[in-house]
């Protein structure tokens, strides 16, 4: 890359000390070695691990109790997560109980294994192993940070020293196991993203000798991006170097369990899993320390979106999303992908127009396969998926304001109120509504869009029709008898032609005012005029019985005024 700026580019020094910080490259040391991952593809789901009951939870100021942690745990279930991290039972009286009640039996299906998370401390591991008696199954998961910043500052600790910590826990560890057939072991380096690759695989080698992991029991080695430091590649790097270096690779599940500090923990995760990751440990919806964890709702739909199933049922979005929301006490917010609530909302004309025509060609692929909507290939622009597939319906995905265009304005128009207004009379509305909105500055509702459209096309003006009637007195003649009142004269007129409109048209030439019917349209909610008098052209709208009558009334009263 240039380091000299140029002449196109006007941008200026910030006067920010960003020469405090060092890049990445300075503090770790990332193995160069054979890349796989930059052409790899992702054809099936990793194993999802939600930690929201243990990382999700330790973030938050007030810790969830057993019934929040209940009910977040039988969401997880239910949406089919079989790997849940439930609590860190050393940590707090609540996450022990909450363990203990998971034991007290009921809650935990055959197929859905409790992760129980514990420091390298005899201690701290004792009270775990105490907190899972009576679980059928469970991963006890150790952990401690392995860095050199870390190693040094945090734990004052050598790397020998911290190798002789983490095998005295292991080794504790596996003494309270005993010969369980249920208990499996995890074990994280925390911090794993700073710490010299060889101390990772000497730490984990070790583990998995130790634990005597073994393909039908295999041991979970996690890798942390405890804090986020580097652009995605690097931690792809990191795990690709990691997979292709352990030792007894079978018997490994390798996990990653990305933050989000860059805000680039979704694509650390999917670019780890194409580097060789097997399991992704995160939050739904991206709760957790700082920034939060990896998001595994954005990673599960993002897979679905690419056609790979997630294993994961997120059919009901909302659901899962108000659950979450109760019981962290954090709000998901309005542009979170998939989840927020204004994601499959359009505002903006073009955006609207093109949706508008998405949907409708999606309709009639689906009548010509033959199929429901639901189950035709999707290809609707701007929006990624279909909103119905994740329990959204399609009401609020077109919104009108002033950024908006005819597409938006007669999409609104059709499916609420069924009117579907003619493509030529679409800019004449959608100017009208343009106006409002603009002297509003706020969005219109599809009822706040009927009234426009009510008051502009269906109210009465200079010309008025009073007592009338139509006939037909032979096929394809019709005659009109009307009084008519037109400024300042009243008076009786007939008219005749070969429909309604054209009679009407004739009786108001009797009557002085002179109509010529550009354009007309009619279907069984409305019908549409546009018609040109005295060289002034207008749109009118009727509804009703005598809608092709009072659409050509309309149009002439907005040509007069
Ligand atoms: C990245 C992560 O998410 S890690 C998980 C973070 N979660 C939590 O901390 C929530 C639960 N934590 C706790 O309940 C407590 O911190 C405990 C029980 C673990 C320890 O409590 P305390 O003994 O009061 O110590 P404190 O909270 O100050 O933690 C610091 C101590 O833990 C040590 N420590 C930090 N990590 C580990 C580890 N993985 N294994 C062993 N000891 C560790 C530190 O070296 C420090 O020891 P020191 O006091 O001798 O310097
Ligand atoms: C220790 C691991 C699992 C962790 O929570 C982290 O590094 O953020």
């Amino acid at each position: 890359m240039t380091t000299t700026t140029p002449v196109w580019n006007p941008q200026r020094p910030s006067g920010m000390p960003y020469h405090r910080y060092r890049p990445f490259q300075e503090r770790v040391h990332v193995p160069a070695g054979h890349r796989g991952w930059p052409s790899a593809r992702i054809e099936r789901a990793p194993l999802w691990v939600p930690v929201d009951l243990r990382d999700g939870n330790q973030a938050l100021a007030e810790p969830m109790d057993t019934p929040r942690k209940r009910r977040f745990f039988d969401l997880l279930t239910a949406v089919g997560f079989k790997e849940i991290e439930v609590g860190y039972p050393s940590a707090s009286r609540a996450d022990f109980d909450f363990v203990r009640h998971l034991a007290g039996g009921g809650a935990v299906p055959d197929d859905v294994t409790p992760v129980v998370f514990t420091p390298a401390r005899a201690d701290l591991i004792d009270r775990t192993f105490d907190a899972i008696e009576g679980l059928p199954r469970a991963v006890v998961h150790l952990y401690i940070a392995t860095s050199p910043v870390w190693r040094e500052v945090v734990l004052g600790r050598s790397r020998a020293e911290v190798r002789r910590t983490v095998r005295e826990a292991a080794e504790h560890m596996a003494r309270r196991a005993g010969d369980a057939p249920g208990i499996r072991f995890q074990f994280s380096p925390e911090t794993f993203n700073l710490t010299e690759p060889d101390f990772v695989l000497e730490l984990c080698d070790g583990l998995t000798r130790l634990w005597d992991a073994s393909p039908d029991r295999p041991v979970t080695h996690n890798l942390p991006a405890t804090v986020e430091i580097a652009t995605p590649n690097v931690y792809a790097d990191q795990i690709e170097y990691v997979h292709r270096n352990l030792s007894r690779r079978d018997s490994v599940i390798l996990s990653v369990h990305p933050h989000n500090d860059r805000g680039t923990g979704v694509a650390c995760a999917e670019l780890a899993v194409l580097a060789g990751a097997q399991r992704v440990e995160g939050c739904l919806f991206g709760n957790g320390e700082r920034t939060g964890n990896v998001d595994l709702v954005t990673l599960a739909l993002n897979l679905y979106a690419q056609g790979v199933d997630p294993m994961v049922d997120l059919g009901d979005l909302d659901a899962v999303r108000e659950t979450v929301e109760h019981c962290n006490r954090l709000p998901v917010h309005p542009r979170h992908p998939y989840a927020g609530d204004l994601v499959y909302t359009a505002f903006s004309g073009t955006h609207q127009d093109a949706i508008g025509k998405g949907l409708a060609r999606h309709a009639r692929r689906a009548a010509e396969l033959g199929v429901p909507e639901s189950a035709a290939p999707w290809a609707v622009p701007y929006l990624p998926i279909d909103p119905a597939d994740v329990g959204r319906s399609y009401e609020a995905v077109i919104r009108v304001n002033s950024q908006s265009g005819k597409g938006g304005v007669a999409y609104l128009l059709r499916t609420h109120h069924g009117i579907d207004l003619p493509p030529r009379m679409r800019p004449d509305f959608a100017r009208v509504v343009q106006a409002a909105t603009d002297d509003s500055g706020r969005e219109a509702t599809p009822k706040e869009l009927y009234e426009l459209f009510r008051a502009t096309y269906l109210t009465e003006g200079a010309v008025r029709l009073h007592a009338w009637s139509a006939h037909e007195p032979s096929p394809g003649v019709h005659r009109f008898v009307c009084t008519l009142e037109a400024g300042d004269r009243v008076g009786d007129y007939e008219g005749t032609g070969a429909g309604v409109p054209t009679a009407f048209v004739d009786a108001l030439a009797g009557a002085g005012v002179p109509v010529e019917v550009l354009d007309f349209t009619e279907d069984g909610t409305a019908a549409f005029a546009e018609c040109r008098v005295g060289g002034v052209t207008a749109w009118g709208a009727g509804t009703g019985p005598s809608a092709a009558v009072h659409a050509v009334l309309s149009a002439v009263n907005r040509a007069v005024r």
